[in-house]
């Protein structure tokens, strides 16, 4: 499986439905148009730049095949947009000061910072005022459920935590520092995360497989004092109870009292069933192939079926996260049910294909995504200086999320800030008002 994105620079005659005959030609053989992009309209032709999504090289191949075969229209240049904006990494680390004088070097290095480090030392609450800590937050993985590509290794799954890290920058002014760790038993990921707590104010576990995913945050929450959260779970399940409160608003349905069908019982889909269960979601009832997923679900009260068919048949409401492109199948879909198909990158049913099919509603998990909750949960967290993410704060953020949604729509735009600060202010709120201790720096 690939997902490839690609740059095309068309050049047409200025000649009205020429785009059109590219689109076209773009579209018989299953290419998805992203940006378009016109960078020079002439007398004569007109230039654009086409971004342009493929599932395989093949298809890829062929998409280009039939652009250079249109009469009048030359294809110049074919590029990958992606892998160059990836070039030297995504983030970095920035000094706030500048360093420019000796008098500033001993202000900012020595001797000056030691009388900084003993105040420290006295006080240990300084650490806030006098440290960047408590605005930083590690994004670790173990690298063993990057996305849905599988168990690849913490370095290959560095640009997805690089992009978590720039997104916690830009939404909510979080400095988030990628941590990747070389070992995958529970014992260990927790003992390493321990070892390195000193230094952030919050710890965001991030495509850490399961079933050790579990046990990991579940222990790192009791063990530490400071903010931990599995993204993949609860931010996750933020976003998807956002969802459906909107799509249940839209429909007129009661979301308490629809049947929600659950495939895919691993990280994000236990933490998605807990979530809509304990809202007071009566019916959930979820798909695994694997027999431990299952009985972890029945564990926490849900019920579970053997085959994908029963349970699309019985559900109001369809969830998926397994990581498998396509495996909802058109034909099982059933009319007016409302479909997230979250897995990334590629979702188990295309969008067009469901409502197609009949859903009233569906969408995938470029849209229902847990950027939505992950840098606004944290602001609000760390503003409050609490050690500990509740539920309570995680269903406010939801319905921060849902209310911030323009009816019809089944989540926000992820780069309205609002938003952000929307979910923030709600986590906050939340955290102020609850008995969850303060953190204490050590
Ligand atoms: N849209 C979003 O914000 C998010 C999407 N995801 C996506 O969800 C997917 C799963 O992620 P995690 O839960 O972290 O992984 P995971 O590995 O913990 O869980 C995947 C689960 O799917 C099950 N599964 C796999 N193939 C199946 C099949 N054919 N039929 C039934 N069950 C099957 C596995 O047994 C496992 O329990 C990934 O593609 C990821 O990208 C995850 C987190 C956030
Ligand atoms: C969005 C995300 O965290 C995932 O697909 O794993
Ligand atoms: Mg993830």
């Amino acid at each position: 499986m690939s997902n490839i994105i690609r740059t095309l620079m068309i050049q047409t005659p200025s000649v009205p439905g020429n785009l059109g005959r590219v689109a076209t030609a773009i579209g018989r053989v299953g290419g998805d148009i992203g940006e378009v992009e016109t960078v020079k309209v002439g007398h004569n032709y007109t230039r654009r730049s086409i971004t342009v999504q493929v599932e395989s090289e093949e298809q890829l191949e062929e998409l280009l095949d039939a652009v250079r075969s249109l009469d009048g229209i030359t294809l110049h240049t074919v590029s990958d947009e992606v892998l160059h904006a990836h070039e030297g990494g995504k983030i970095q680390m920035k000094s706030k000061m500048k360093i420019e004088t000796l008098a500033d070097l001993r202000r900012v290095y020595t001797p000056g910072v030691a009388n900084v480090c003993m105040a420290i030392k006295e006080q240990p609450e300084k650490a806030k005022i006098y440290t960047s800590i408590s605005n930083t937050v590690a994004v670790v993985t173990d690298g063993t459920a990057i996305l849905g590509l599988g168990n690849i290794g913490p370095v290959a799954g560095m640009p997805v935590m690089e992009g978590k890290a720039a997104l916690f920058d830009q939404l909510t002014n979080i400095n988030a520092i990628p941590i990747l760790l070389d070992v995958n038993s529970p014992e260990e990921i927790i003992q390493t995360v321990k070892n390195i707590s000193p230094g952030f104010g919050g710890i965001l576990l991030e495509d850490i497989g399961s079933p050790h995913c579990f046990e990991v945050e579940e222990r790192l929450k009791k063990e530490l004092d400071i903010p931990v959260m599995h993204d993949d779970q609860h931010g996750t399940a933020v976003v998807t109870l956002a969802a459906a409160i909107s799509a249940c608003r839209s429909a007129g349905v009661n979301l308490k009292q629809a049947r929600v069908g659950q495939i895919g019982l691993g990280a994000a889909g236990i933490a998605i069933c807990r979530m809509l269960m304990a809202y007071g979601v009566e019916s959930v009832v979820g798909a695994d192939k694997s027999e431990e997923a299952k009985d972890r679900l029945r564990s926490y009260g849900g019920e579970t079926v053997d085959s994908l068919e029963e349970l699309m048949e019985q559900s109001d409401i369809v969830i998926a996260t397994t990581g498998v492109p396509g495996l909802i199948k058109k034909e099982w879909v059933q009319k007016g049910q409302i479909i997230l198909a979250l897995s990334n990158p590629k979702p188990e049913i295309e969008q067009e294909d469901a409502l197609e099919a009949g859903a009233i509603y569906a969408t995938d998990g470029r849209s229902v995504n847990n950027v939505l909750g992950f840098p606004g949960i944290f602001r609000g967290v760390l503003n409050a200086g609490v050690r500990d993410i509740t539920h309570k704060m995680l269903v406010a953020a939801a319905e921060a999320i849902a209310n911030s949604t323009k009816p019809g729509d089944l989540v926000p735009h992820p780069l309205n800030v609002n938003v952000h600060e929307a979910v923030a202010e709600a986590v906050e709120r939340v955290a102020v008002q609850s008995d969850v201790k303060k953190n204490v720096y050590r």
